[in-house]
């Protein structure tokens, strides 16, 4: 049995954390929030108003790897949630052990922005959307593209859940 490591991804603000936290209640995989692998550093960084670049990214994203592999080894299939901004970041990822599954949460700046605005208790200042976006080379569908699909965040949760769903479910019982 391949495991399938779903990773919920989009800039700042696009719904990762909520989506995936209802997903992981209802597939049964284990569940991380990717920001809880940041280096204290980069979320300081990040509360200060600057955003991340490439060197602060790659020590993260190798930390997210690590904990997939081990769950991996342990037999579970996973969610978790990364901004995976970028397509070499991605590629990364990917090369964990077992299947990678990229869910890519799109979002208009404005409606992401409004959602940012009235969260509280997150470190992310709403400032830093622009370069979120900035950053974003999108999940590249197609024939020699990556494995995966893309979901509007405006859509209700409910709805949300049930669109991934009747695409992952099935992986679950696949050789
Ligand atoms: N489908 C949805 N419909 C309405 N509101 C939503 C939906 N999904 C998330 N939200 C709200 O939008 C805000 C941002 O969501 P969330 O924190 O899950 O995004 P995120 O991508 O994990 O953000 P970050 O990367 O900054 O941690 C939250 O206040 C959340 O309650
Ligand atoms: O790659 C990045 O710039 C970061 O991961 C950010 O995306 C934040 O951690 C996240 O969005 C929390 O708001």
């Amino acid at each position: 049995m391949t495991n399938t490591h779903l990773v919920v991804m989009g800039v700042a603000g696009s719904g990762k954390s909520t989506l995936a936290a209802a997903l992981s209640d209802k597939l049964g995989w284990i569940f991380a929030e990717g920001d809880d692998f940041h280096p204290k550093a980069n979320v300081a960084k990040m509360s200060a108003g600057q955003p991340l670049d490439d060197a602060d990214r790659w020590p993260w994203l190798d930390r997210i790897v690590e904990w997939t592999t081990g769950q991996d080894a342990q037999g579970h299939s996973t969610v978790v949630t990364c901004s995976a901004l970028k397509r070499a970041y991605r590629d990364h990822l990917a090369a964990a052990p077992g299947r990678t599954v990229f869910l890519h949460l799109v979002g208009s700046p404005e409606l992401l922005e409004e959602r940012m605005a009235t969260r509280s208790g997150h470190f992310m200042p709403t400032s830093l959307l622009p370069s979120q976006f900035a950053t974003l080379e999108p999940l590249e569908l197609g024939t020699h593209g990556e494995h995966g699909f893309t979901m509007e965040s405006a859509l209700p949760l409910e709805e949300q859940v049930a669109r991934v769903y009747r695409v992952v479910g099935p992986l679950e019982s696949t050789i």
